[in-house]
């Protein structure tokens, strides 16, 4: 998986690398502008095909330095670049007043106050105010700046952010402050990997297209970091030749009753199809006809109460249990519930579930780390309410608290997985590891905001649970390969199709 980094842990690496004398800062910071120009020019070539006009805005620390060797470089294409600059130059820290100074040989320095915004002014915009140091809200002329340059409609000028568009804090993709006052870029080029904010709430709808560039620094991999999930690194999922159904795993869906089983045959379908060797419906009386009219591959079984289940529970073949899907919310559906958990086994709770276990203070402690629990935003306020409510309290300084941070404390308090949804999907063990599933860019998979298709995904995690993969692979793998059936279907995608394209996804990854 592709780490990616909070500024503090970017801050060590280049730190390592310069105290080793691999190189310098002045080096890494000379890479970083041309990476920006190289980003700009692949990006939009008809900007290299004739000179044109830049106005580059620079803050007081190391992305304002950054800014001074676009400047440069963009002025040896014959371009007619403005540089504007936040702060005292003389306060600028050492990398960039040396690039400040190359610039000041070429060109004006004029203040941030003055900068173009007006519409047609600039055919390239290039914020190089803040990075991964951004610690309060904009405010005063920058603030200005970003407000003007917001309501300039101004159709064809482009705007790159070094690093990350100013105002967006690095580590959570939160906008610092009470407004949503951050710069709105196009193309976002930032440096050795993405950081944490590129791909967490708005980061990804704030930075446009995102290009990591090369700078030469050497990957420091750590416990600590945090895992984009890609599919070219997911466990195994080929069956073995030599298997039988049972060697796959049995997995059982629970149902609600009558009228409402369709989530729970979307979970039912789904862990089948992610290669559970058998999957069973667990079924109250009223609902049998129902269901039984409406599967062929997956089985049923008569489940009614905590007796029926714990008779089945006794079969040591049932391998993984999935409970939420339109369960409900009955004493009945609590107490099976309790007896699911007794058992620590490879449990995904959803839905119903997930309600059940926040209205019950007792059952958060039953939680266990072979279960995972997979709460939407309102699930997870309801489990997390303290959790849920740090998250929503818009940040005043950085770097701000984060999804990331919200999954790892949920996960730690509850002693289990937690997957906690959303384009950007972040996935936490109870010891801190964590991942982030990213729906975004490139990956986005916008046709999976449909009703059911969470339930879908709990039969996914479920399914390859039985299987036999831990919680955390398991949350991870279900997670990618949910939006990746979505991406391969596209457009028009309802739940009933997700699991559908599992073959063909399969297939592209090289499962047999
Ligand atoms: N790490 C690497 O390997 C490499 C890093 N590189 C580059 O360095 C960047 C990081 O540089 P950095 O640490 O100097 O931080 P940066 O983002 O320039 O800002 C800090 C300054 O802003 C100020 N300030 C903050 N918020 C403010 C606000 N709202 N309003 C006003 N002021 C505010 C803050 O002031 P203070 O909070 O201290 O008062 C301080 O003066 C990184 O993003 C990348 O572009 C590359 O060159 C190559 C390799
Ligand atoms: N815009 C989106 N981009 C990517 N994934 C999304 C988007 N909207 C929702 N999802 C995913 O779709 C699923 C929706 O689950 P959930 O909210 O529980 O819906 P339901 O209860 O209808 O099944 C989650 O896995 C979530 O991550
Ligand atoms: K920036």
């Amino acid at each position: 998986m592709t780490e990616i980094l909070t500024a503090a842990q970017m801050r060590a690496i280049e730190h390592i690398a310069i105290e080793s004398g691999e190189v310098t800062g002045l080096e890494l910071m000379e890479r970083a502008g041309k990476g920006v120009v190289d980003a700009v020019f692949m990006q939009w070539p008809e900007l290299s095909e004739t000179s044109r006009r830049a106005v580059v805005l620079c803050g007081p620390g190391n992305n304002g330095g950054d800014g001074f060797v676009i400047a440069r470089m963009l002025k040896a294409h014959g371009w007619d670049v403005r540089v504007y600059l936040l702060g005292d130059a003389s306060k600028l820290p050492p990398d960039a007043t040396t690039n400040f100074l190359r610039w000041q040989a070429l060109g004006d320095v004029e203040t941030i106050g003055d900068a173009p915004r007006l519409a047609g002014e600039a055919d390239l915009y290039v914020d190089a105010l803040f990075g991964t140091g951004l610690g309060r809200a904009l405010d005063g002329a920058v603030l200005d700046w970003v407000r003007d340059r917001a309501a300039a409609k101004d159709v064809g000028a482009k705007t790159v952010a070094v690093d990350i568009p100013s105002g967006l804090c690095s580590d959570s993709g939160r906008v610092l402050g009470a407004g949503a006052d951050v710069v709105s870029a196009q193309l976002t080029v930032s440096f050795h990997t993405a950081k944490i904010g590129h791909y967490l709430n708005v980061g990804s709808t704030t930075c446009g297209t995102l290009v990591v560039a090369d700078i030469g620094l050497t990957s420091q991999s750590h416990d600590g970091f945090v895992d984009i999930v890609e599919g070219a690194r997911l466990p195994s999922l080929s069956k073995s030749d030599h298997g039988h159904k049972f060697s796959n795993g049995h997995a059982l869906v629970l149902s609600g009753g009558a009228n409402r089983t369709g989530a729970a045959r979307l979970a039912a379908g789904g862990a089948l199809r992610v290669g559970a060797g058998l999957v069973t419906l667990g079924v109250p009386h009223e609902a049998r006809a129902e269901i039984a009219a409406q599967i062929t591959a997956v089985m049923m079984r008569e489940i009614d109460d905590v007796v029926a289940l714990d008779q089945m529970l006794d079969d040591p073949r049932v391998s993984a249990l999935c409970v939420g899907p339109g369960f409900g919310l009955g004493s009945t559906q609590a107490d099976m519930v309790r007896a699911i958990l007794a058992r620590k086994c490879a449990t995904v709770l959803d839905a119903d579930a997930l309600t059940l276990v926040a209205q019950m203070p007792d059952m958060i402690e039953r939680l266990h780390e072979r279960c995972v629990l997979t709460p939407h935003a309102g699930e997870f306020a309801r489990l997390f309410p303290d959790i849920a409510l740090a998250l929503e309290r818009a940040p005043t300084s950085g770097p701000a608290y984060s999804k990331v941070d919200a999954t790892r404390d949920a996960a730690a308090r509850a002693g289990c997985v937690v997957l906690f949804k959303g384009p950007d999907t972040v996935i936490a063990s109870p010891e801190g590891q964590c991942s982030v599933n990213a729906a975004v860019y490139a990956s986005a998979a916008p046709w999976l905001a449909t009703a059911g298709s969470g339930d879908v995904l709990a039969g996914f995690v479920t399914g390859l649970m039985a299987r036999g993969h831990a919680a955390k692979p398991a949350a991870e793998a279900g997670a990618w390969l949910h939006a990746e059936c979505a991406r391969v279907f596209g457009p028009g995608m309802i739940a009933e199709d997700i699991a559908e394209q599992v073959p063909a996804v399969f297939r592209a990854i090289g499962v047999r």
